[in-house]
This record gives C-alpha cells, structure tokens and sequence, in this order.
C-alpha cells in the first residue's frame, strides 16, 4: 500500500517527522508532497520548493520506507486539486493530513483520508519555527538535523529576517 502526505513544510519539523514515522508502520511506501511549491521568499513561505525537496528527502532517508518527494503548485479552484495532486504523485490508496481543507477534497473525491492528533502542537508549528528564527531565538532542537544543515546552507535564517523586515504582513492566516 502507497501513502501520500502533503504539507508545505516551511520548515520540515518534528511534528512532520513523527507524523512520517507513523506513517511509515501502517504503509510500505510513501509519496511526500511539498505543498505550495510556486512560493517561497515570503514570511509564510520562506523555503522553495527544491530546499524543501532537500529538507524532506534527508529527513527521512534514515526510515525504513521507500519515499517520493514531489512538489505540488497550488491552483485556484480546489474543486479540481485533488485531480492536479494525482497527475503529479505516483498513484496512492490512502492520503494522510490533519488540514480540514485537504481532508475534505481528499473525502469528496472518495479517496480515504487518515488524521491523527497533533503532536507537542505548543512548539511544533512551522509558523512558531519561523518567529524563533526572525527573533533568535532557539529552533534547532525542534526540527531533524538535516533540516538545521539544509537551513544553514542556504543562509535561510538570514534571508527570513531579512524577509520579515519588508514583509510584515507575510504571515497574515491563509484563507484556507
Ligand atoms: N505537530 C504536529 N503534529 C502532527 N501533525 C502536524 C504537526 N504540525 C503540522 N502537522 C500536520 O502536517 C501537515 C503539514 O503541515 P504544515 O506544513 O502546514 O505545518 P504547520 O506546522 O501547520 O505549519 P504552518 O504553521 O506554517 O502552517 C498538516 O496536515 C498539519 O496539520
Ligand atoms: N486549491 C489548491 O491549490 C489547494 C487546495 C488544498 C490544499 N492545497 C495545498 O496543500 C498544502 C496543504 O498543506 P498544509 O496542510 O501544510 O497546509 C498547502 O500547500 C496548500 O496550499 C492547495
């Protein structure tokens, strides 16, 4: 059985990293998409989608499961999303996602969806990862090592406050 888990990972974090493990038990291979890959270089969307490709892929090469990470472009008709996800992603049988909006597409299309509860939702919060990393204040202890190394190569603390500088209403909610 394939399983598909979407997010936009800005930045892959360890609530990610545990979701992936329990994924992981329940199927034998897994398509990791990375939501939103048309964006980056805002307060919401700093990484693009290759640095998210590199987060994603060394986070996980270490488990025991065969993984295809594949960038995902938002359209703007969610009517027809769930159609362009399975154009892009190697054919899957259950989707994985704790977002309401992902879980309904997923449900209306007839493809089964399985939520789980957050995990340590208080700190791991890609939108909490990013305020630590525009204010300095610690963040590496809450994401996989690769992803600090990824982060670092690509001078990612520095370009996101240089971002929120100019940027201050990035992180407005989405309307999602
Ligand atoms: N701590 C967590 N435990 C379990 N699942 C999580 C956790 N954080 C996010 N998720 C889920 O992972 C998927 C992708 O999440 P996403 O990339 O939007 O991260 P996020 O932490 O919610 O980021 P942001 O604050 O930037 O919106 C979603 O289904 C989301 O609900
Ligand atoms: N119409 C659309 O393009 C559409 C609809 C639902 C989800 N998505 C995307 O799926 C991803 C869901 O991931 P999150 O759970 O991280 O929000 C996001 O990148 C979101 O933009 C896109």
């Amino acid at each position: 059985m394939r399983g598909f888990y979407i997010g936009r990972y800005q930045p892959f974090h360890d609530g990610h990293r545990h979701m992936v493990e329990e994924i992981a038990a329940e199927v034998d291979e897994l398509v990791l998409g990375i939501g939103s890959a048309g964006d980056s270089h805002t307060t919401r969307n700093p990484f693009t989608a290759g640095e998210r490709v590199m987060m994603v892929t060394k986070a996980v090469e270490k488990l025991d499961v065969t993984t295809y990470v594949v960038p995902i472009e938002d359209l703007d008709r969610n009517s027809v999303w769930v159609s362009h996800v399975q154009s892009m992603a190697p054919r899957f049988d259950v989707a994985y996602s704790n977002n309401p909006l992902v879980v309904r597409l997923f449900e209306e299309a007839g493809v089964e969806v399985r939520q789980s509860p957050m995990f340590r939702r208080d700190v791991l919060e890609g939108t909490e990862l990013r305020e630590r990393m525009i204010h300095g204040r610690d963040w590496t202890d809450l994401v996989p090592d690769a992803v600090v190394d990824v982060i670092r190569e690509v001078d990612g603390v520095e370009r996101i406050r240089r971002i929120a500088e100019t940027d201050s209403i990035g992180d407005e909610p989405s309307d999602e």
